[in-house]
């Protein structure tokens, strides 16, 4: 049941007045997706941080939707982490993302949003999945054992907007990003993603003068990054052309491997020393490079490397976080 929205007269990108709502605003892809649309013009934007709005709590959220009838919502608020964070905290991760896209689904349902885009993750999809993952692959094999609570949560979040467009026609799409960096990231040591925490690990590291760094895992495992601009691009385009039953995967279409990434973030920052590898630490997923054949047909296509996206993300790192930290 695939269906790509044709008129223009009706689509959100002609809507530039609607009021949009966006979930997690203050986050990496939330505040991507904020300086997207400002970028494009849209004027009524609706945004509550956690503590105006708490989204795990049912009646503040329907509250909040009844007040307000946003038109379109984005919901990129979630419980996010790496790996670590991930097998630490798997009570949180499946209860907190449970409740949170519940509750902005069926608010948003009921209060009569026109569309809803949310926002899933590669990892719902099989540890052996074949690659690359075609949106197909969900729901045909195991998960990876690191990430399963927060792959289940998404999952739920997935067949949530399937059912309520089965049974109500409701506008609630689906996209699964793949690992994602840039801007606003959480840059925590342990419960970051490995992205921002290499890049900190290292620039703390050169300013320390230390001879080693340690990296997690043996450098095997191959990931997929975007940046978080293009996602931002890719969400809207979604937005405006995308009314499908199927979610879309939404990747850069290029992997690499975790030691070729700590390679490259080593040069970017200018770190001299050696790398350690902590094989006590897992890979996770061996491999996940999603397969972008939809978004490429709808007409989407990445735009950022990997190393231009890398070095602007260390620039903002240091001008926003370390000169933060100095004053
Ligand atoms: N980062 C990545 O690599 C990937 C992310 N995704 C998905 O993208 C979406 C956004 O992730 P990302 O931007 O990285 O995550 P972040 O952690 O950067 O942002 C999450 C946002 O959600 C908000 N939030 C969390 N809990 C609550 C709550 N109870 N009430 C109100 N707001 C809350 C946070 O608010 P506060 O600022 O107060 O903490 C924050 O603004 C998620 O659905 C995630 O699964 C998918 C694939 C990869
Ligand atoms: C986007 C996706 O992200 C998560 O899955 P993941 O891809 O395994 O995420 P990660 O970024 O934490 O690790 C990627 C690889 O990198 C290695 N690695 C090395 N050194 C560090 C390190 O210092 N920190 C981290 N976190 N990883 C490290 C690490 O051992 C692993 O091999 C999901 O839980 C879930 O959140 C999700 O949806």
């Amino acid at each position: 049941m695939e269906e790509i929205s044709s008129s223009s007269t009706d689509s959100f990108l002609s809507d530039k007045s609607a009021k949009v709502f966006i979930a997690g605003h203050r986050g990496l892809v939330g505040s991507a997706i904020h300086r997207r649309l400002l970028l494009l013009g849209f004027t009524d934007l609706l945004l509550a941080s956690r503590s105006d709005l708490d989204l795990t709590d049912q009646s503040a959220v329907d509250s909040f939707f009844l007040q307000h009838s946003p038109r379109y919502v984005f919901l990129a608020a979630a419980k996010v982490g790496g790996i670590h964070a991930n097998s630490t905290f798997p009570a949180d991760f499946i209860s907190v993302n449970l409740q949170i896209q519940t509750n902005v689904i069926l608010s948003s349902f009921r209060s009569g949003v026109k569309k809803l885009l949310f926002l899933g993750s590669s990892c719902i999809y099989p540890k052996l999945a074949p690659q690359p993952i075609p949106e197909s692959a969900l729901l045909t094999g195991p998960l990876e054992p690191t990430n399963e609570w927060y792959a289940v949560a998404k999952i739920a979040g997935i067949k949530t907007c399937q059912a309520f467009k089965i049974q109500h026609g409701f506008d609630a799409v689906s996209a699964m990003p793949t690992n994602l960096y840039g801007p606003n990231d959480n840059f925590h040591p342990d419960n970051s993603h490995v992205l921002p925490a290499l890049v900190r690990r290292f620039h703390e590291a050169k300013a320390s003068g230390a001879k080693e760094v340690v990296v997690w895992g043996t450098g095997s495992a191959l990931r997929e990054f975007l940046h978080v601009d293009d996602l931002a691009d890719g969400l809207v385009f979604l937005m405006d052309r995308y009314s499908g039953l199927e979610h879309v995967n939404v990747g850069s279409g290029k992997e690499v491997s975790i030691k070729e990434l700590a390679e490259m973030v080593k040069e970017v920052v200018g770190f001299e020393g050696e790398l350690v590898w902590d094989r006590t630490k897992p890979d996770g997923t061996p491999r996940k490079l999603m397969d972008g054949s939809r978004m490429a047909e709808i007409g989407w296509a990445p735009r950022i490397g990997l190393r231009e996206g890398l070095e602007e993300t260390y620039k903002w790192y240091v001008e926003n976080v370390i000169r933060r930290q100095q004053e």
